[in-house]
């Protein structure tokens, strides 16, 4: 197996995972199987994305979602709501753009302002238009193995992974952490691909120990640098899902510095998982497209 030139082979220090290199290699991916997509149905994969509210990191994954998937050859089509929008406005807006048959696929932003009940919200999403693989539909195909669209976050983890190791059959999983958006997912993923799992979380005992344990480990818990390097078994694969903003910047889950000299591989934060992400998001927005025309497109996730 060759290695992708996003996969930097570093001498004494963990292979550098870029995942901003790795999302670029993906967009073209998606691009190209856009623009034939659209020739055969006669219009573009169109994303409609939900934002409500202020919160200037939403803001900025919104815009950014925008333009990569404009910059893709689809359509983006963008609602901003106020903060104080009604929990009931917001169930009309998926329902308006459910029955819109030129949308393929719908993002809701999170966090969503506290008075709104996130749960009704995704749950009002047609599954069809579920790119973002969170409505208990997506999530019982994933559990039955079943085909469908799966959450953006764990399966970008899923792929560089294959990426760096190839085969991940019988390698021990550890997962950081039990959000609906990555932890538990990630878990069932990484499952489909024949790895033994361990979800551990705020809870699990000794959890140094455990995570010593991994050879792919994903942390996931939100707690910055809380992974330190003597948690990390030699050469093990390490994904930072984590982005904390603290007084120093931009930080992850994982203590870099000290981990880079105990891990096979690594990603950074910034430019690691989060750019991973949105291609994902992209991915699926294509697929929901080619599923809803009952067309076939080549899965840029796959290999
Ligand atoms: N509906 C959803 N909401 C949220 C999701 C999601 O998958 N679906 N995930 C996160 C936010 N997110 C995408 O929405 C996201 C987070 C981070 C990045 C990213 O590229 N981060 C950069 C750093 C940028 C910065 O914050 O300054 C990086 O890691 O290099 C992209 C998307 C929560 N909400």
């Amino acid at each position: 197996m060759s290695t992708p030139d996003f996969i930097r082979h570093r001498e004494g220090l963990a292979s550098l995972i870029d995942g901003k290199l790795a999302a670029q290699a993906l967009d073209s991916a998606v691009a190209s199987e856009a623009a034939s997509l659209s020739a055969r149905i006669g219009r573009k994969p169109c994303l409609a994305v939900v934002l409500v509210g202020e919160d200037p990191a939403s803001h900025v994954y919104v815009r950014n979602k925008v333009r990569r998937t404009e910059a893709a050859g689809m359509i983006s089509q963008e609602f901003r709501r106020p903060a104080d929008l009604a929990e009931a406005d917001l169930v009309a807006l998926v329902e308006t753009l459910n029955a819109d048959p030129a949308v393929d696929g719908i993002l809701v932003q999170m966090p969503l302002p506290a008075h709104i009940d996130t749960r009704r919200v995704v749950e009002t999403i047609d599954p069809a238009k579920d790119v973002d693989g969170l409505t208990a539909t997506s999530a019982g195909r994933l559990v039955l193995g079943a085909d469908g669209l799966r959450p953006c976050t764990p399966s970008g983890c899923v792929w560089l992974a294959r990426q760096a190791l190839g085969d991940l059959s019988g390698l021990h999983t550890v997962v950081i952490g039990r959000s609906i958006l990555v932890g538990k997912p990630a878990g069932l993923l990484f499952l489909e691909q024949n790895c033994t799992v361990t979800l551990a979380h705020s809870r699990t005992r000794d959890l140094p120990a455990v995570c010593r344990s991994a050879d792919i480990l994903i942390a996931a818990v939100g707690r910055p640098e809380m992974v330190q390097a003597d948690w990390i078994k030699p050469g093990a694969c390490v994904l930072d899902v984590g982005i904390n903003r603290t007084d120093t910047g931009l930080v992850g889950d994982v203590a870099f510095e000290a981990s880079e000299k105990a891990a096979g591989h690594i990603t950074p934060v910034p430019g690691g998982i989060g750019p991973m992400t949105i291609a994902v998001l992209l991915a699926n927005t294509l697929k929901a497209a080619a599923a809803r025309t009952g067309e076939t497109i080549a899965d840029p996730l796959a290999g």
